[in-house]
């Protein structure tokens, strides 16, 4: 079944036709803060699990949308640092997605060439998630379509922190000298040293923070808010994003 992309068709465009989407100005990295999924199931009369579990089946269709239109990099914020003082209940379904998630969608994943990686200190997480993680990401290690890179137990301020104590002890072993410490040597201590840096924020539910993801990262990126919960963003939402980044991008083209 091919898929139908709202790519412009040329640029002959009737005036009165929206224009679609630029083939060749698609956002190399997306970054998405999948906020929502709570209240979304609240709303419902729902236990907040529910909003996971039905925010996890829109992962699978965004991931599906962003690796067909070209996305190089889609980081997904699944869970922060701040995250393991919810409900013991709630932590423990969250630790258990991954597995879910992986035990359905793994083979669809290698099947289109996606490279599965993660962001965050991941040696807390439970065995169980850990096992399921490592797996996807050695099958998937040699795959060069889309990178799916999950926030996992992830904090920008951890991991910045983290990233100064490293180049700190560069420096007091004598490896490195004060005066060459730039934002280059900084970066390359970062979780994301191997990616290119997000191009487009995404967050869902009208919340318009970082939550401490990505502060250094996200720095050039332009932000996209949305009033959606994560659990009813669907590909038009992903779409109108795409759009509203070509068109502010354009914009400054004429700068
Ligand atoms: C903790 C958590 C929460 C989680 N949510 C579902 C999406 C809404 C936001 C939070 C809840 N999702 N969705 C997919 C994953 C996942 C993570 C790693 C991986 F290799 C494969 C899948 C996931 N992980």
């Amino acid at each position: 079944m091919p898929i139908k992309f709202p790519f412009k068709k040329d640029k002959k465009q009737p005036s009165t036709e929206p224009l679609g989407l630029e083939e060749n100005h698609i956002p190399k990295h997306v970054a998405i803060i999948m906020d929502g999924n709570g209240r979304w199931a609240k709303n419902r009369g729902m236990p907040r699990i529910a909003g996971h579990k039905e925010g996890m089946g829109v992962v699978k269709r965004i991931v599906r949308y962003a690796s067909d239109i070209g996305v190089k990099v889609l980081t997904l914020y699944a869970f922060s640092t701040e995250n393991w003082k919810r409900p013991k209940n709630e932590v423990d379904f969250l630790m258990k997605l991954p597995v879910d998630f992986l035990s359905t969608y793994l083979p669809e994943l290698i099947e289109r060439n996606v490279q599965v990686r993660t962001i965050g200190d991941f040696d807390v997480l439970p065995a169980h998630t850990q096992k399921a993680v490592k797996e996807a990401m050695e099958k998937t290690k040699d795959n060069d379509g889309l990178i799916l890179n999950f926030a996992l137990n992830y904090g920008s301020r951890y991991e910045m922190v983290h990233a100064v104590k490293q180049i700190a002890s560069k420096v007091q072993d004598g490896e490195v000298d004060i005066s060459d410490i730039d934002e280059s040597m900084f970066s390359k201590e970062l979780y994301t040293s191997e990616l290119i840096e997000p191009d487009l924020l995404i967050r869902t539910s009208g919340e318009q923070r970082l939550s401490n993801f990505l502060l250094w990262q996200l720095a050039y990126a332009e932000f996209w808010f949305t009033e959606v919960y994560w659990p009813d963003f669907d590909e038009s939402h992903f779409e109108k994003a795409l759009y509203d980044f070509q068109n502010r991008k354009r914009r400054f083209g004429g700068v």
